[in-house]
């Protein structure tokens, strides 16, 4: 049996007169919170959508709202150069003009219009008002779901930078798993280096290793170096797991006299750059550490998406489109096709949405079981007697439960993952066997081949974004930060507020909802 999504105790709320115990779902970033009903004498489920950072807050403190606003500006403020050491502003070098920065031709100031963010701009991180806690993937701060503005850091150039460019010695890591879009990112991070002045830039190869394995060299990279890298896939400066010993890192970016480095990954990754940052800080370094993004699993908190993410969903159209032409010409065709995401079912659910083919769409989040009246099998055996074949897509970290733990990891501390695919392609010829109906099972798991991929014309754009503000970020002085879309704006966030936990399909959300209408695959529980 598939178990519910386990909870822990999160703490509790007040509400007008009542007081109410949160537990935090392990699936969701939301509390579930319940309170005692006279009427039934029990406790039961109140709200089940309560922000997770705040159970402590008192919601009957008429206060509370500017407290929580107050907590929320601390949290999302940019760790900053000048916060430990003394560094001096001075007029940037970007120029949007291709010419003198910040000068007409006459030689004054221009002040009218200059294209610059302003240090004071702010982007909504949130854009819905929900009238309700049950309304679909309601985000709530209390038991009212009460509007709260909650405002963070716009993204782009500043007027002021905090560098000499010319003295600056900028590096670049790309770190994990591949994923498409890696080579777009180092080379705007190059070209708007140099727009800036920069001249001494370099890679280090094969992730965070590159910093101590002797025989890993410094690549110099130019615009002429990285001027056609991104029509590969891949990383022009190699990845790697593991290997991130943070004092021997932040000695080595010492010894290398870097002043920023740009660091490209995922969570494990963002963990590892948030690390050198505070080590930087302690010991007064004037580094600027600022992160990109990078993952196909499109699990990091609070962004619209993260680059690769679209083109993995494209590269996952041929798998199924292959799977469902060999189920709908076989006899009693059964297509199954696993595609990646380790705890995050984003790319199964957008493919199978994207594809329109699919009759059954398995992910992480949402528990399902395999036997019994409400299980998958019973479904493909309907949809065999009905249509005569049907398509099954299934995300690697979904269904876990079945299969035996190896309690294994990677280099860098992932879980290593039970085959899901190939179980379910033995569950479901088994099964059918067993009923004595012919089935033809199709399993293709085109792994790898969802990432090694160049990216496309969309992710391709989003790189370039966000590789530009990574370098406007750094010039500006911030350091431990990250950079991403919220609702549709570029912006800045502070490595920790991205990393809290992994960003999960919610099973409340509109567009998990869409995905069961199209494929009009029942509850599996
Ligand atoms: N909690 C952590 N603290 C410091 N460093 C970490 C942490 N977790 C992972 N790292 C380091 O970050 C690097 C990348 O981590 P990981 O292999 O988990 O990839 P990732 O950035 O999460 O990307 P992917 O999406 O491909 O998994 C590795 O060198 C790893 O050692
Ligand atoms: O085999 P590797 O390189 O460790 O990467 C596998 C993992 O990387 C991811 O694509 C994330 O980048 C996961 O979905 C997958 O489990
Ligand atoms: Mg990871």
């Amino acid at each position: 049996m598939a178990q519910a999504p386990s909870m822990d105790y999160a703490g509790s709320v007040s509400s007008g007169q009542k007081h109410l115990g949160c537990f935090r779902v392990h699936t969701s970033s939301r509390l579930q919170c319940t309170g005692y009903d006279k009427k039934s004498r029990t406790n039961q489920l109140v709200v089940r959508a309560i922000s997770v950072d705040h159970p402590q807050l008192d919601f009957s403190n008429p206060n509370w709202k500017k407290q929580f606003q107050e907590d929320f500006g601390k949290r999302f403020s940019l760790p900053h150069l000048r916060d430990v050491i003394d560094v001096e502003p001075r007029p940037t070098t970007f120029s949007l003009k291709s010419r003198t920065p910040l000068e007409n031709l006459n030689g004054s100031v221009q002040e009218s219009w200059n294209g610059y963010v302003n240090d004071d701009d702010r982007v909504l991180l949130k854009v819905i008002k929900f009238a309700s806690p049950t309304s679909a993937g309601a985000d709530c701060i209390d038991p009212d779901c009460s509007w709260v503005e909650q405002w963070v850091h716009r993204a782009g150039p500043r007027k002021q930078i905090y560098f000499e460019p010319q003295y600056v010695k900028a590096g670049i890591v790309t770190c994990g798993g591949l994923c498409p879009g890696l080579n777009d990112v180092i080379r705007q991070i190059v070209v708007t280096l140099e727009k800036y002045g920069v001249k001494n830039i370099v890679g280090i190869q094969h992730g965070f290793r590159g910093f101590f394995e002797h025989h890993l060299s410094e690549v110099p990279l130019s615009r002429h170096v990285v001027q056609n890298i991104n029509l590969a896939g891949g990383s022009f400066l190699g990845v790697s797991r593991g290997g991130a010993n943070i004092s021997d890192i932040v000695d080595s970016i010492q010894a290398r006299r870097l002043d920023m480095l740009f660091v490209l990954g995922g969570n494990g990754t963002h963990a590892g750059a948030n690390a050198i940052h505070e080590e930087c800080r302690k010991r007064k370094l004037q580094v600027s550490i600022v992160c990109v993004p990078k993952t196909i699993d499109n699990d990091i908190l609070l962004m619209d998406k993260t680059f690769g993410f679209d083109t993995a969903v494209e590269a996952a159209q041929r798998a199924i489109n292959s799977a469902y032409i060999e189920a709908h010409s076989a006899f009693h065709g059964i297509g199954l096709v696993k595609l990646m995401g380790r705890s995050s079912g984003f790319i199964t659910m957008h493919a199978s949405l994207s594809s329109g083919q699919v009759d059954i769409c398995l992910i992480p989040e949402v528990p399902f079981i395999l036997d019994g009246p409400n299980g998958v099998l019973r479904h493909l055996e309907h949809l065999i007697e009905t249509k005569g074949f049907a398509l099954v897509c299934v995300a690697e970290g979904a269904g876990q439960e079945y299969l035996q733990k190896s309690n294994a990891t990677d280099a860098s501390g992932n879980m290593v993952l039970g085959d899901i695919g190939v179980h379910l392609q033995q569950k479901i010829k088994s099964h059918f066997k067993d009923i004595g109906v012919h089935s033809d099972v199709k399993y293709i798991d085109p792994t790898y081949m969802l990432r090694a991929v160049r990216a496309n014309a969309s992710d391709a754009i989003l790189c370039t974004v966000l590789g530009q503000n990574a370098v406007h970020g750094a010039f500006a002085g911030f350091s431990g930060i990250t950079t991403g879309v919220c609702n549709t704006h570029n912006v800045y966030l502070p490595i920790p507020e991205v990393i809290k936990s992994t960003r999960f399909v919610d099973p409340n959300s509109r567009m998990w909802h869409r995905c069961l209408t199209s494929t009009g695959q029942p509850d599996f529980h």
